[in-house]
């Protein structure tokens, strides 16, 4: 399959990733081709799914291969391409939020806004509060938010980043059933209004089937139901 994938030209829009990674006894080949905008990763624990976003983000550096993004190529090693990380433009959204204790609402999202140039800058804080529903929680802490209130913080935290991706780890494994039904209608928004290629790693059918075009099943060779 990745011979497969090596031969074929790069594509302009969605995903062109054929890579393989290493780490400590974890060596695995990843083979990602997809025109559509939004896709979604599966894969059983220890699959290698969060060793993948860390590859795309710059964090981990294949063993061999490419990886490109909506026409942008972020890392060839025959072609001697590694953009380094903070040059990816990245939005990164983790299972567990990683909101700045020590900063209020507000602050976690321009903290975000930090390092982004003007010129590049697509999403405004005003709009990003408005999409995502968080103007009652701006002068708050990040202590007593529900897991949700603090998954749509780190939402908007990586928009506000200005990414050209976006990336999302397990956004909603932290929260219980109702929370979790409460917070895709956001992704979702985010999804649409972004406009974002999107790569949405998750361990649910019913999520994935909600918010991606298209499921990669990394680890095996089973195809994953859609
Ligand atoms: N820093 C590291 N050093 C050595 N091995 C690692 C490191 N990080 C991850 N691994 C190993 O790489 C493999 C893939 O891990 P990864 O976290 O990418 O899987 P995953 O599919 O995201 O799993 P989960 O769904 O449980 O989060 C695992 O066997 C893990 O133990």
């Amino acid at each position: 399959m990745s011979a497969d994938v090596a031969t074929q030209t790069p594509l302009q829009a969605g995903f062109d990733i054929d890579i393989e990674l290493r780490r400590g006894s974890f060596r695995r080949a990843f083979a990602i081709r997809s025109e559509r905008r939004v896709i979604a990763v599966v894969g059983d624990s220890g699959a290698g799914k969060t060793s993948l976003l860390h590859a795309i983000a710059g964090l981990l550096r294949p063993a061999r291969g490419r990886i490109i993004v909506a026409g942008a190529t972020l890392f060839d090693r025959d072609r001697r391409i590694d953009l380094p990380a903070h040059r990816r433009r990245i939005g990164y959204v983790f299972q567990d939020a990683r909101l700045f204790p020590h900063l209020d609402v507000r602050a976690n999202l321009l903290y975000g806004l930090r390092g982004a140039a003007a010129r590049e800058r697509r999403f405004e804080l005003a709009d990003i509060v408005e999409l995502l529903g968080i103007g009652p929680l701006l002068a708050r802490g990040t202590g007593g938010l529900s897991g949700g209130e603090t998954q749509r913080v780190a939402l908007g935290r990586a928009l506000l980043s200005q990414p050209r991706i976006l990336l999302l780890d397990e956004p909603l494994s932290m929260l219980d059933m109702n929370r979790r039904d409460e917070l895709l209608p956001y992704l979702q928004r985010v999804r649409d209004e972004s406009g974002l290629p999107m790569i949405y790693v998750s361990h649910y059918p019913e999520e994935v089937r909600r918010i991606a075009e298209d499921v990669h099943r990394v680890g095996e060779a089973a195809p994953f139901e859609k």
